[in-house]
């Protein structure tokens, strides 16, 4: 499938986040979802209320990765390294992402993020996600991908995914973004740099999910850096 860079980079340099239409197929989605309950797959299990995240569960993949999810952390993190490159430039951080995930994910390692952080999410009727930052300590990979696994309208209600960005010395801007099962979202996971008239600024941004109003809605999450 054709996947159109162009806009995407323009996206994420204009508003910190990219939808990319039917990445996976409805097949997929209902595959991925059903690896939910495969307990032998995760390295862990975290209930959102226990920890103030929010309601709901999620799951983090232990390594190997399944085919399907490790396929599309190597696939997207070439094109976005190179986004995530500029951007260190311009926010004036010493980071160079290297090419390849591979490496990335060694410069990770070497400093103690050896665990893996793609994860599935889970979330009934009533749960919801807090605004929040997926940082896992020191190295930070500045982009991110959310993957829909469920359709709004037929599996679930509300559960809309949330951005918001704060500028410096103002108040946030939320922006609601409309997902349809199979749609990727590529996001900003913390900073972001934003040409001004004169300079550069640095744009904080945050995601999350509103309550669930029936049915269920599930996610795949996809970090690039691991964790500690
Ligand atoms: O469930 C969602 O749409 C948000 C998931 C999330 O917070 C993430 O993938 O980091
Ligand atoms: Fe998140």
């Amino acid at each position: 499938m054709g996947i159109d860079w162009t806009r995407i980079t323009e996206d994420l340099n204009s508003r910190g986040f990219s939808c990319l239409r039917n990445l996976l197929t409805e097949t997929d989605c209902t595959d991925l979802v059903a690896l939910y309950d495969e307990e032998d797959r995760f390295r862990n299990r975290v209930v959102m209320q226990q920890h103030g995240y929010g309601q709901g569960e999620y799951r983090y993949f232990s390594y190997p990765l399944p085919d399907q999810v490790s396929s599309l952390r190597e696939q997207f993190y070439q094109p976005l390294s190179v986004i995530a490159n500029d951007w260190s430039e311009k926010l004036k951080a010493d980071m160079r992402y290297p090419d390849h995930l591979e490496d990335y994910t060694d410069i990770c390692h070497r400093s103690g993020q050896r665990r893996p952080t793609p994860l599935l999410l889970k979330y009934k009727a009533g749960d919801y996600n807090r605004l929040h930052q997926d940082l896992y300590g020191e190295h930070v990979f500045p982009l991110q991908m959310a993957i829909l696994l469920n359709q709004p309208g037929a599996d679930f209600t509300g559960g809309e995914f949330v951005v918001t960005e704060q500028s410096p010395r103002m108040q946030s801007r939320a922006t609601v973004v409309g997902l349809n099962q199979g749609d990727a979202l590529i996001f900003a996971v913390n900073d972001r740099p934003r040409m001004g008239l004169k300079r550069m600024s640095r744009l904080k941004m945050r995601h999350g999910v509103s309550e669930i109003t029936s049915g269920n809605r599930h996610t795949l999450g996809i970090i690039f850096h691991d964790a500690t």
